[in-house]
């Protein structure tokens, strides 16, 4: 069976009522970076860009959004870097397992600004929102993917409920797009 990602490929069950988050742990044997994600998440995706964080062996990563007020580092804060303090997500890792524990946007003027991104299967909480469809498929070539699988890519992520999309779902394109639409006044705010 094609693989693509551990949480993925058995399906997921589904988010479970009334859920009010977890803490997700890095894959450090001992003092583990721990983050306390004090809500449940939305708009929970496989995203197969090169920037996300991907479990060993997997073609996409799983990501997921929450309130950045419901994110807080709960232990091992000292062993948290940067990725690249330049992207528009800046990407909080476990400096010895390398683990992405969240990422921060900081640009006030962002359509996502005060959503954090998490990873929810670094949890040992079941409930948390499913993923619902699949973003950047394409961009999987980018991390080596011969582009001959993409077709198959494609089926199985389309057979696990994950439409697949070659950016985010339109429901959020559209989202962004009317976001920035308002900022340039092309909208009324
Ligand atoms: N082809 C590129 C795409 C990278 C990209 O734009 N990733 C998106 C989605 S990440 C979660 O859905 C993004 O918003 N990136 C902003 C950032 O990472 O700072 C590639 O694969 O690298
Ligand atoms: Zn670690
Ligand atoms: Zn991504």
């Amino acid at each position: 069976m094609l693989k693509l990602h551990p949480s993925i490929d058995n399906g997921f069950p589904p988010a479970s009522p009334d859920f009010q988050g977890g803490t997700l742990k890095c894959k450090c044997a001992t003092n583990p970076v721990t983050v306390r994600i004090g809500a449940q998440t939305a708009h929970n995706h496989a995203c197969g860009c090169t920037k996300c964080w991907k479990p060993d062996g997997a073609t996409f990563a799983q990501i997921a959004v929450v309130s950045r007020d419901k994110v807080n580092v709960a232990s091992g804060s000292e062993k948290l870097q940067i990725i690249d303090p330049s992207a528009t997500i800046q990407r909080y890792a476990c400096k010895d397992c390398g683990t992405h524990m969240y990422g921060r946007i900081e640009n006030t003027k962002h359509p996502f600004y005060g959503l954090d991104f998490v990873h929810t299967e670094l949890s040992d909480e079941t409930g948390w929102s499913p993923p619902a469809f699949a973003a950047f498929v394409s961009s999987v070539i980018e991390s080596g993917v011969n582009p001959d699988r993409m077709s198959d890519i494609r089926a199985r992520l389309t057979e696990l409920g994950l439409p697949p999309y070659d950016c985010l779902s339109p429901a959020l394109m559209d989202a962004i797009a009317t976001h920035i639409a308002k900022q340039s006044g092309a909208l009324p705010a």
